[in-house]
């Protein structure tokens, strides 16, 4: 089939690299000319597992191309997939500036038959607002159904992820259209759910927030657990043997970030208030997410008392290991908390640095070596759960730092292990390990 992709960001390019890869022609196209400039020399913009060697590769044979073009992306397809953005405005709600402006140009560009699929998130009805646009302007020949086809990917495994989702939703109002895209998605052997517009986009939604509030519940447990002086990684290894819970989501630590959680969940209590429903569940979700993003400096002035002048090791800037993103990340409220404290700020990550060197600039030291982040620290606090940390042995915080404070916002490493160090080492929902330091004054 020919598929053109509107949108190169994580979910478009992954989109267009992997249709490309089961031998569809695809075309994706965005307005950002950086860019495109990037994409048709081979390189990724972005850092995502697997993605730039099935993008060199397809797009050598011809069979993925990109474009700034609408006429070149519109004209000619039998599927256009939605990928654009839709960030959060102001009060909570999505932003649908890019999905309105995308399906103004491929409706004043199309000439053939094509089946629409809105891959971005978008709050329940947009898809019915997106067919009344495109049905408006669009040439009266042309016939058009408009598809809700959400997606699940996770940055970081987003190709391993396409090929091997846990479903498929299909939220069509034609079930012509529908069968078009069941059989696009047969080869890939999942489930396919064939249901209405809104109910999909209400699955999308819903499925984030559901995420979202087993982590909340599990920060509320481990919060709990370090009153009452039980492990927050034994009471979880208990409790997700328990097939009705399930045995993911359930790792404590400071809290969910990235480019979808915090948004869409912000977006879901939105489209709650607009229906008059107080979804006291999701906002509780929500007020403790902000709490556990300001756990790391509490608990690091807790334990070092000021933190004017220190040096502080920040190992992780990325919302989640093997991922560039940093949207929403943990690590950005922890350094502006951190240059409030008056510290000095050396961040370690091995792919976000170029992302936060836009946020932060000069204001913090960035540095792709670990022990150069630890050297001569007196706290390291780790907000990222990379391999690269979660590897270290832990003689190394003790061997590079001056009396270390470890505050282990990722509980990366067992107690049984860190207990036996020199150091300081305090995690999220488990025992401290404390050590007492003769410049630190006790509280
Ligand atoms: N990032 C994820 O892991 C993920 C997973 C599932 C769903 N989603 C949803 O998918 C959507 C896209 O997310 P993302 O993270 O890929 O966003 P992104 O910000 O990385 O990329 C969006 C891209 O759209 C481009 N764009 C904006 N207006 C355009 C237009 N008129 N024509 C063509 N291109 C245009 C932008 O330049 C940008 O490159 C969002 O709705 C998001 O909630 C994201
Ligand atoms: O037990 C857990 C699991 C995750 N997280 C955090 O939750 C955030 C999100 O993690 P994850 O879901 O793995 O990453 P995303 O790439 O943001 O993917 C989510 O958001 C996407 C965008 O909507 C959806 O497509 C995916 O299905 C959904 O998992 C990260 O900050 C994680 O550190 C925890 O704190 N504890």
């Amino acid at each position: 089939m020919k598929i053109t992709v509107a949108g190169t960001g994580y979910v478009g390019l992954v989109n267009g690299v992997c249709l490309a890869e089961m031998g569809h022609q695809v075309v994706c196209i965005d307005t950002d000319e950086t860019k495109i400039n990037t994409l048709q020399k081979g390189v990724s913009p972005i850092y995502e597992p697997g993605l730039e060697g099935l993008l060199k590769k397809n797009r050598k044979t011809g069979i993925l191309r990109f474009t700034m073009n609408p006429q070149e992306a519109y004209s000619n397809s039998d599927l256009i997939f939605i990928a654009v953005g839709t960030p959060e405005n102001k009060d909570g709600s999505a932003n649908l500036d890019s999905v309105f402006s995308v399906s103004y140009s491929i409706a004043t560009h199309l000439e053939k038959d094509v089946i629409i699929c809105t891959r971005s998130t978008v709050p329940v009805g947009t898809n019915a607002k997106i067919e009344e646009i495109i049905l408006r302007l669009k040439p009266p020949p042309v016939h058009v159904d408009v598809v809700s086809l959400p997606e699940f990917l996770r940055e970081g495994s987003a190709i391993f992820d396409f090929f091997n989702g846990d479903r498929v939703i299909i939220g069509a109002s034609s079930s012509e259209a529908a069968e078009v895209l069941e059989e696009l998605f047969l080869p890939l052997s999942m489930p396919i759910v064939k249901t209405d517009r809104n109910s999909a986009e209400m699955i999308k939604y819903a499925s984030n927030a559901f995420l979202a509030t087993k982590i909340s519940f599990i920060n509320e447990i481990a919060a709990l657990c370090e009153k009452v002086n039980a492990d927050i990684d034994e009471v979880a290894n208990g409790i997700r043997m328990d097939g009705r819970i399930g045995a993911h989501f359930l790792r404590a630590g400071i809290g969910y970030g990235g480019s979808c959680f915090p948004k869409d969940t912000k977006a879901l209590l939105k489209l709650a208030g607009n229906v008059e429903h107080p979804f006291n569940l999701l906002k509780s979700v929500i007020e403790v997410n902000n709490k556990q993003h300001s756990l790391p400096v509490t608990k690091a002035k807790m334990a070092a008392g000021s933190l004017a002048g220190k040096k502080v090791a920040l190992l992780g800037l990325a919302y989640k290991p093997d991922t560039d993103d940093i949207r929403e990340s943990a690590s950005i409220r922890i350094i502006q908390e951190l240059l409030d404290e008056g510290a000095k700020v050396v961040a370690y990550d091995p792919a976000a640095i170029p992302n936060a060197k836009r946020y932060f600039g000069d204001t913090i030291d960035y540095t792709l070596d670990i022990t150069e982040a630890l050297t001569d620290a007196e706290t390291a606090i780790i907000a990222t759960d990379w391999d690269q940390i979660r590897h270290l042995h832990p003689s190394v915080f003790a061997a590079y730092m001056k009396e270390p404070i470890i505050i282990d916002g990722r509980n990366c490493f067992p107690l049984d292990k860190m207990s036996v160090e020199p150091i300081t080492y305090i995690s999220i929902g488990r025992p401290a390990l404390i050590r007492e330091y003769s410049t630190i004054p006790s509280s």
